[in-house]
């Protein structure tokens, strides 16, 4: 399963020193290519397994006792997707996928761990140690900066744009991985857009914003009378795609009875109208996206293990703003632009203190939040405090009757709405469909503000 990189902001190791010969990942671009990793090995050295062993590619290594996991072991008591070791410029990591079992590295369970040669990780019954071997693996880069809107020169970006260009340039199902603002839906489209299926329909549903019991007419259109209110007719989005590409967003919030029909549409490429009894068949590419690991989400028997298998053709992870903070100058010069920001009077937004404070806060946001955020400095055209932000409002709420009446509302409504959901959310522990309740609106609703604001449950 090719995925890239993350995690590749520092040239420290875990413990603050500097990287020394033990470099497991070499930052820059030597001549003749990318960056490289060293390669590593696992081996399983006790349990029913033993002997097997695995040899690295590129950086990552999923394991688990799906087909799907880079290495594979046969053991039942071997999570489907059990755990993922990664090397970024801090080292080797492991990384529990919410297992059944958990792992153990060196006598001590982890979530995520750094590893080193010669680690004893068990997983049920299996133990595989962990080696370097003497070789590197040169990561597979773009050479463009930019894909569709999407734009980043940073290791874990370029990474990902090969995949992004791998996958518009065959018709295979892709699943897109990452937090929420980190791009997925414009890295849905711009796929689409590359692609052959370019002039024909991209139709979008978003899986978590429409209740279950209408979703499955959402996908698959209805007959007329298939249940009370529908009076005619109607296609669903496999149909109104037809040619082109459906694009089924936060696919990790489908319903469990509705999984099934999924995976007939993707294994038979037919769908059946609800209320109908005949299939007519589609020709459609199917994009899907979710902020979830799906692979925890299999491992938790709350997604079904052969669809993630058909949806994962081409997995790709979008890296969050975190682990690549050296995009942040492009992606601020890119937003001011596409804002229509005047570069004379924004100077302040790209001196280079101002970007060492960006590169200092959490955005869980991601880049929808620095996009807000900066629009947020153009109202008021200057840098504001971030730390203020963080904490809410402030002195924010002046009004400036000299600025358009619709700038201003929306800008006091939008540090509204973030203060509110914070405040609501923290009340009811993250819990949204009582928060919803408390807030005296629709789920969905408070679902849609809440991504809006790029602020997680
Ligand atoms: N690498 C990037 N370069 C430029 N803009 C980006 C990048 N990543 C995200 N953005 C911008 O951030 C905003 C959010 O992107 P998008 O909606 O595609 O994220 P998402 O991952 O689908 O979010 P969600 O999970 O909440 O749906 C958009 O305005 C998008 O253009």
């Amino acid at each position: 399963m090719p995925t890239v990189g993350q995690e590749m902001h520092s040239g420290e190791t875990a413990e603050g020193g500097k990287l020394q010969e033990t470099l497991p990942y070499e930052h820059g671009r030597p001549p003749g290519g990318g960056p490289v990793v060293r390669r590593f090995r696992l081996t399983v050295v006790e349990g029913p397994g033993v002997g097997s062993t695995w040899e690295s590619a590129s950086d990552v290594c999923s394991i688990g006792s799906h087909p799907l996991n880079d290495f594979p072991l046969d053991d039942s008591t071997v999570s489907r997707f059990h755990c993922e070791v990664r090397i970024g410029p801090r080292g080797p990591r492991v990384k529990d996928l919410d297992s059944t079992n958990g792992v153990i590295v060196d006598g001590v369970q982890v979530a995520d761990a750094y590893l080193r040669g010669g680690s004893l990780l068990r997983l049920g019954r299996e133990v595989l140690r962990f080696d370097f071997s003497s070789e590197t693996n040169r990561l597979q880069l773009s050479e463009n900066m930019r894909f569709g809107s999407l734009i980043g020169t940073s290791v874990a970006m370029r990474g990902c744009f090969a995949l992004l260009e791998r996958a518009s340039a065959r018709d295979v199902t892709v699943l897109l991985e990452g937090e929420t603002g980190t791009g997925k839906s414009q890295a849905a489209l711009a796929i689409h857009q590359a692609g052959s299926r370019r002039d024909k329909p991209f139709i979008v549903v978003d899986c978590g914003a429409i209740p279950s019991n209408l979703l499955e007419s959402e996908l698959f259109g209805h007959e007329k009378g298939a249940f009370t209110g529908a009076l005619g007719r109607r296609a669903g989005a496999f149909e109104e795609a037809h040619g082109g590409t459906v694009f089924l967003d936060e696919i990790g919030e489908l319903p469990p009875e509705l999984q099934p029909k999924l995976l007939r549409v993707l294994e038979t490429r037919e769908i059946r109208r609800v209320g109908s009894n005949t299939y007519q068949p589609v020709d459609i590419r199917l994009i899907a996206a979710t902020h979830r690991d799906l692979r925890a989400e299999v491992n938790a028997g709350r997604f079904r293990s052969d669809l993630f298998f058909r949806l994962a053709v081409l997995r790709i992870v979008q890296p969050s703003l975190r682990q690549r903070p050296e995009d942040l100058p492009l992606l601020v010069d890119g937003i001011l632009s596409s804002l229509g920001a005047d570069p004379e009077r924004t100077g302040a937004l790209r001196t280079p203190e101002f970007i060492a404070k960006l590169r200092h806060a959490a955005w869980p946001g991601n880049v929808r939040e620095l996009r807000n955020y900066l629009e947020r400095c153009l109202v008021f055209e200057d840098a504001l405090d971030l730390s203020q932000e963080e904490a809410g409002p402030s002195g924010s709420l002046e009004l400036d009757p000299s600025k358009p009446y619709a700038d201003q509302r929306r800008r006091v409504m939008d540090d509204f709405e973030r203060r509110y959901l914070r405040v609501l959310l923290e009340k009811h522990q993250g819990k949204v469909a009582q928060a919803a309740v408390t807030a005296g609106m629709d789920r969905v609703h408070l679902y849609r503000l809440l991504r809006r604001h790029g602020i997680k449950p």
